[in-house]
């Protein structure tokens, strides 16, 4: 069948993931020995970092890579059950090399986790090397067009140059030579970057079914006596789907925002500068967590918006929310990757801001809410007036809750170390916070990035929609998350109520406009894939057409009954 285009495939891993390892760690002389070859699929390789026994903590892993002086060898071991490689794409059937990320060993010495390029099968016969014991990890809650698989190397030997270099080194006599920075062997950060701009495309997709769908089924009575409406006319139906439509093009720009920031960073990191890697870690980390967990739940809600019809195969609806929800755990599993981007970059840049450094980048409203604490408070200290209609106050709104959660996880770690815990502890019993400074720092950069992208466009009636789908995110982001803001004083009781009847109001003038808007992201009908989101409408006879063809109904009489019903029917 002909391979379709967004679904996961076995090469996957070698495209998205080997090929960009050799780009951004291999030597010269490595690229032209492996990366040539790989390109031409000669080499087809997977990603191997995770293991049975260890996915998230990376110093955990336990797969050795030892140097052998005398032949100048790396001998690549997996000492336990728990140390086989496990999960990677591609690795079960597919691939003949891995990059096999393992603890480096020489002249006695741990010097922590390095890319080794290891060949796992015969390049002619593709039966598994000697030491190579190799298959596929059995069916998953989806991914079946993926091979992920299992590596247990046995006392397996590499060459010397086999080791990815561009970095780290290790010379002949096994003399260890660091890298620059010793988060240059994390790599990670392109994927991660990579899944801001799938988590948009996942939505656009979804919402494209649901909308087209709700415009063409008729259910119900609005009005006794007058024609079925369209399921699109109901309010609750606009709620669930538009704020989704909104988040679908919020995500967008986004992921385009992304995708600009890792080219620029990593050209300055090729360059030898490697000062915005941190928020570029914290960025891609925050990101693809905050897009992955909103867009997996979006999926369910476009699905089930669709009633019956979108339970089935033939909505596409079930096969994008299986492809899609492993974002969430692969690539960084998401509370990890949150806890990173707080621990690692906003409680750093808040203490920073707190004695008095001008911060850059998407932190540096920490450096205003520094010295804003520094300057006497209102008497009033009540909420400042809210506009439901100025998009730059709501940006500012996000900021400040950001800024107030960041503030809020900093001082619980402080207390909990005043009440005596440790380092450790102290952060470990203030993860829920952190988590939340880091789900509120990148809903403001989400809604800052969707507002700011607003200035360019020059066309006054896409600029007036585009406003009002923003002004929507915005306002429904306050709404489900209005206890941040209330416990931050941003918000009132009062002023929450005028936010619900503003979304209200939204989702009436987005009405005229929905459809067009799913249009837009133009989405042809091979790559939706679904016959609810026809580009025609014509769903109906196409369901029919789409069920005729299910491999039950190849006979009137399913082998079955005579095997089965017939013979029970005697015994009865
Ligand atoms: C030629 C190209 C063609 C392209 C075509 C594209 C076609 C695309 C087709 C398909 C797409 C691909 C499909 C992919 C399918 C899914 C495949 C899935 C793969 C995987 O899942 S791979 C395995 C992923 N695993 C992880 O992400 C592990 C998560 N864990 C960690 O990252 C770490 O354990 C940790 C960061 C959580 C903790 O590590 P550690 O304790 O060692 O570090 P800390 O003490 O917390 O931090 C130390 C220090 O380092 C900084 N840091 C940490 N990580 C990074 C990073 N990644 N980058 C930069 N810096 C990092 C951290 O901030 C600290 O810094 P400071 O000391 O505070 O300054
Ligand atoms: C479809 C799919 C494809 C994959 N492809 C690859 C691949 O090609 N190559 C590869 O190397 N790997 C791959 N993986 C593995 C993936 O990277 C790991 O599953 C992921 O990193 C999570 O690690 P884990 O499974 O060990 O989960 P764990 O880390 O064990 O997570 C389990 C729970 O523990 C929590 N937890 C863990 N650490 C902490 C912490 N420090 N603080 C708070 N909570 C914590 C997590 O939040 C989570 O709730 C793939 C996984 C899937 C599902």
């Amino acid at each position: 069948s002909c391979v379709h285009p967004d679904r996961p495939e076995p090469l996957d891993l070698h495209l998205g993931m080997f090929l960009p390892t050799l780009l951004n760690q291999a030597t010269p002389e490595q690229m032209e020995r492996f990366f040539t070859p790989a390109w031409n699929l000669r080499i087809i390789g997977t990603y191997a970092q995770t293991e049975m026994g260890h996915g998230t903590h990376l110093r955990g892993l336990e797969t050795t890579a030892t140097f052998d002086p005398s032949t100048q060898e790396f001998v690549l071991h997996s000492p336990t059950i728990s140390s086989i490689k496990w999960w990677p794409g591609g690795l079960g059937k597919t691939s003949n090399h891995a990059i096999v990320l393992a603890q480096l060993h020489t002249q006695g010495r741990c010097h922590g986790l390095h890319a080794f390029i290891v060949p796992i099968r015969d390049m002619d016969t593709h039966v598994p090397l000697p030491g190579v014991v190799v298959g596929d990890i059995g069916p998953k809650f989806g991914f079946s067009e993926v091979d992920n698989g299992f590596l247990k190397l046995e006392h397996v030997r590499i060459p010397l140059d086999n080791m990815l270099m561009k970095f780290a080194k290790v010379e002949p006599d096994g003399t260890y030579v660091k890298p620059p920075s010793a988060k240059l062997t994390y790599g990670m950060v392109f994927i991660r970057s990579m899944i801001v701009g799938q988590s948009a495309l996942a939505l656009a997709k979804s919402c494209t079914i649901a909308i087209r769908y709700s415009a063409v089924r008729h259910q119900s009575e609005l009005r006794p006596g007058e024609p079925e409406p369209q399921i699109l006319n109901y309010q609750t139906q606009q709620h669930k789907l538009f704020p989704v439509l909104a988040a679908a093009y919020a995500f967008t720009f986004v992921g385009q925002y992304m995708k600009d920031t890792y080219r620029r960073i990593s050209g300055d990191i090729h360059a030898g500068d490697y000062s915005q890697l941190p928020e570029l870690h914290a960025l891609s980390a925050g990101l693809k967590a905050f897009t992955t967990w909103a867009a997996n739940a979006a999926i369910e809600v476009c699905r089930m918006s669709c009633g019956g019809h979108g339970y089935s195969r033939s909505s596409a609806l079930p096969d994008i929310y299986v492809e899609f929800t492993p974002t969430c755990t692969y690539e960084g599993e998401n509370t990890v990757m949150m806890l990173q981007t707080a621990s690692r970059y906003l409680v750093k840049s808040y203490r920073q801001a707190s004695v008095g450094q001008r911060l850059q980048g998407s932190v540096s409203y920490l450096s205003e809410a520094a010295a804003q604490r520094l300057r006497p408070r209102p008497v009033s200290g009540g909420a400042a007036p809210l506009s439901t209609q100025d998009l730059l106050s709501l940006v500012h709104l996000y900021q400040r809750r950001a800024a107030s959660l960041v503030e809020l996880a900093a001082k619980s770690i402080q207390q909990e170390l005043q009440r005596g815990r440790s380092q450790e502890e102290a952060w470990n019993h203030s993860s829920i916070d952190l988590v939340r400074a880091s789900d509120a720092h990148c809903h403001f950069v989400v809604v800052k990035l969707f507002v700011d992208k607003l200035e360019q466009v020059d066309d006054a009636a896409v600029k007036a929609v585009l406003s009002t789908l923003a002004l929507l995110y915005a306002l429904k982001g306050l709404a489900d998350n209005s206890g941040d803001f209330l416990q931050a004083g941003l918000l009132t009781v009062p002023q929450a109520t005028r936010v619900s009847a503003r979304i209200k109001e939204l989702l009436e003038e987005l009405r005229p406009d929905a459809v067009a808007l799913v249009d837009a992201f133009d989405l042809n009908d091979r790559k939706l894939n679904s016959v609810l989101g026809r580009y025609d409408g014509n769903v109906y006879e196409h369901l029919y057409e789409w069920a005729r063809q299910s491999p039950l109904n190849a006979t009137e009489v399913h082998e079955s009954f005579h095997k089965y019903l017939k013979p029970l029917r005697s015994r009865l």
